[in-house]
């Protein structure tokens, strides 16, 4: 019979392929019973073998951690703050792409533009860093510069996985949104309210609240979602990871090692299409599981990207295009 390490890695791989299925998918293969059934066995085997337990274990997301404090994070790559666009009528994306033409010397006859288009997430921005294909820290965006370890927490993130599959790159930093859906955030605050604690003014609050708690077993109990939208560092291929051309065949790769990756994202030719894009989503707003306060455009070619660079520390390539505040709707 394998030893019990043997079946111990057994037991993980499992689970999280089960893991995966339900949480990033809503596709679980097997009734919940049978994934209970070998997460028993994976308890009961770490139990006798405690010196066999790793922080990525399926059994860690819900162990409460303790920390004194969130230490300070320093980013590899600075977190990019996203400018955003003024107007909030659809002629924002057209003068969005009038600039980057501008920028790129394209005249009126040239092919339009490529960009991808996506819901902007209003929650807070994660930088999730993997070495060797294993989650090793968790950091929020902070000033940009340095942000706080909050690897503790972010570990019970379901839809975060902690082991990525073979053929990534050594090391690949992600960066994402982690958000709190609403009926999520309803039923939090119902539950704040009979037990008297503190209720949130909004899922964005209740999500940053959550993630920056000391005691990971709260934040176990804050039913947090996440979706990634870029990479730290945009040339993985420099370790001999696969080299991306865009943005967009980037984000296919993030869903292909396991990360959610909204699925509104869209290609979008020209400024008729952010436009079409814009209104789409605003017609989805109320109806989205989760809010959103705009939509973010980015051109897809990471060449043009490297191209148009930065000013300071926001990119020329992407900008954030906001709707008109919602009316506060008494929740
Ligand atoms: N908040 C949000 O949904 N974001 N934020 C970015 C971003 C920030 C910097 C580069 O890209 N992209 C999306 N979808």
């Amino acid at each position: 019979a394998p030893g019990p390490a043997a079946e111990i890695d057994a037991l993980r791989a499992q689970l999280r392929i089960w893991a995966h299925e339900y949480y990033v998918n809503d596709a679980p293969s097997v009734p919940d019973a049978e994934y209970d059934r070998l997460y028993r066995r994976l308890e009961a085997l770490e139990a006798k073998h405690p010196d066999l337990v790793t922080p990525d274990s399926p059994t860690q997301r819900v162990i409460g951690a303790v920390m004194a404090g969130l230490a300070p994070v320093q980013h590899v790559v600075p977190m990019l703050s996203i400018r955003t666009e003024t107007d909030t009528e659809a002629s924002g994306a057209q003068a969005f792409d009038a600039r980057i033409r501008r920028e790129l010397g394209l005249d009126t006859g040239d092919a339009p533009v490529e960009y991808v288009a996506e819901p902007k997430f209003d929650g807070l921005a994660m930088s999730l860093r993997y070495e060797n294909g294993r989650l090793v820290q968790a950091a929020t965006r902070g000033d940009g510069s340095i942000g706080e370890d909050v690897t503790h927490n972010i570990r019970t993130i379901r839809r975060i996985p902690q082991v990525l599959p073979a053929g990534v790159p050594p090391v690949l930093e992600v960066r994402g949104e982690v958000y709190m859906r609403r009926a999520d955030f309803e039923a939090l605050n119902e539950r704040q309210r009979a037990e008297g604690g503190k209720t949130f003014v909004n899922p964005r609050n209740a999500a940053a609240g959550a993630v920056r708690q000391l005691d990971s077993s709260i934040t176990a109990q804050r039913p947090l979602s996440f979706f990634a939208y870029g990479l730290g560092d945009i040339t993985p291929a420099a370790q001999g990871g696969p080299a991306f051309g865009t943005h967009y065949g980037m984000l296919q790769h993030l869903k292909t090692w396991g990360f959610p990756v909204a699925e509104q994202v869209s290609l979008a030719h020209g400024a008729d299409e952010l436009v079409a894009f814009h209104a789409r989503m605003g017609a989805a707003r109320d109806s989205l599981p989760y809010d959103i306060d705009g939509v973010v455009y980015k051109v897809n070619s990471l060449a043009l990207q490297r191209e148009l660079g930065f000013v300071t520390r926001e990119p020329r390539w992407a900008v954030a295009h906001k709707y008109p505040a919602q009316e506060m709707v008494t929740r």
